[in-house]
């Protein structure tokens, strides 16, 4: 066990702390842009609830703009600052990008915690940042009741090859390239002190990989897989591209140790919340039980890619259907 642990220091952990999904749809809705105002350079703008914002700049380059920050989900300093980095840049990879610079974003109880640990936190975000080859070159820091950590990100892309959320067709496979679950084992992590190395290790682990085979694939559509956890992200890209899908409950890969966590209590708030705001929109086959759909859209940090194509390696858990192949107002079902 750590001699300081960091998750009792905040009240929710990780992507499982963001505002749910309803709510900050409501709020960011009365954020349009001025209509009298010449935009043409927005490639990539609210409509949907993007990864990140893209922008056409000269020399015809997609410029993403994305921010990440939250409270931390594991008790190591440096387990969390590599999480934070990864997730802050996933945004990117998610886009079909490049990450170029990165900035990091701080707020930290310096009275409770002094910076030592913080310092451990700043150096496993700069080793994750370093491997995806983007320069953190600045920041910013605040004295905070609970202690914040991540970056904004940076990145470029080719215009013409976006990965977007509104950009999926009917008919065609989905992909996963992470396994679920890591909202349940860190709150068991939480609750226990019990951390699971298979969920770390897949919280660090960059998506840039799973993005470039995506691109590489001739994929248009795709997402990370974070806060509002699988149901709810394939939700939000159903909506935007007027498509509905089918998630296969076999088919979905999991952490070891997530179903008995689940089965031991260990949900997250935000993982139950994710369902509720689906279930007027889901339907789900006989032998689907609650435990599934909790699983299904438990909440991730550091999530792996929702691809709409094939990605060699990853497994297909379902498939993109036309809308309203499932009924009014159901976008997705689960079997
Ligand atoms: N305070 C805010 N003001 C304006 N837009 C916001 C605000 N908070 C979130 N958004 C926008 O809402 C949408 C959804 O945000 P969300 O953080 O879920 O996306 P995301 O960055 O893909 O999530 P994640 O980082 O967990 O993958 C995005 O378009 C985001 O830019
Ligand atoms: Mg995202």
């Amino acid at each position: 066990m750590h001699p300081v642990r960091l998750t009792q220091l905040a009240r929710g952990g990780g992507c499982a702390c963001k505002i749910p999904a309803g709510e900050l749809e409501q709020l960011v809705s009365g954020l349009r842009l001025d209509p009298g105002a010449h935009h043409d350079h927005v490639l990539v703008g609210l409509d949907d609830g993007d990864d990140a914002a893209a922008v056409r700049i000269e020399g015809g380059v997609a410029l993403l703009s994305t921010a990440d920050f939250f409270t931390p989900m594991v008790d190591d300093p440096y387990d969390w600052g590599r999480i934070a980095a990864a997730n802050a840049l996933s945004d990117v990879y998610a886009m079909g990008g490049t990450p170029v610079v990165a900035i990091n974003l701080v707020g930290w109880p310096r009275d409770v915690l002094g910076t030592d640990l913080l310092q451990q936190v700043l150096q496993g975000g700069l080793d994750v940042a370093t491997a995806a080859g983007c320069p953190v070159l600045g920041g910013h820091s605040i004295d905070a009741p609970e202690p914040l950590y991540g970056m904004a990100v940076t990145g470029t892309a080719d215009p013409a090859r976006l990965m977007r959320n509104d950009a999926a067709a009917a008919g065609l496979p989905i992909s996963l390239t992470k396994p679920l679950g890591v909202g349940i084992l860190n709150n068991r992590a939480k609750a226990t002190g019990r951390t699971s190395a298979e969920a770390v290790e897949s919280m660090t682990a960059l998506n840039a990989d799973a993005a470039r085979a995506a691109l590489d694939a001739g994929v248009v559509a795709a997402t990370d897989v974070t806060g509002f956890g699988l149901l709810g992200h394939l939700f939000k890209m159903c909506r935007a591209s007027g498509v509905a899908a089918r998630v296969e409950a076999a088919a979905a890969p999991y952490l070891p140790g997530a179903r008995e966590a689940l089965a031991a209590g260990h949900v997250p708030g935000g993982s139950r919340r994710n369902l509720d705001w689906v279930r007027p929109h889901l339907a789900s086959g006989p032998g689907i039980g609650e435990d599934d759909l909790l699983l299904l859209a438990d909440a991730q940090t550091s999530g792996g890619l929702l691809v709409v194509g094939e990605v060699p390696g990853a497994p297909v858990v379902g498939r993109t259907l036309p809308a309203g192949e499932l009924g009014d107002g159901v976008l997705i079902e689960v079997v």
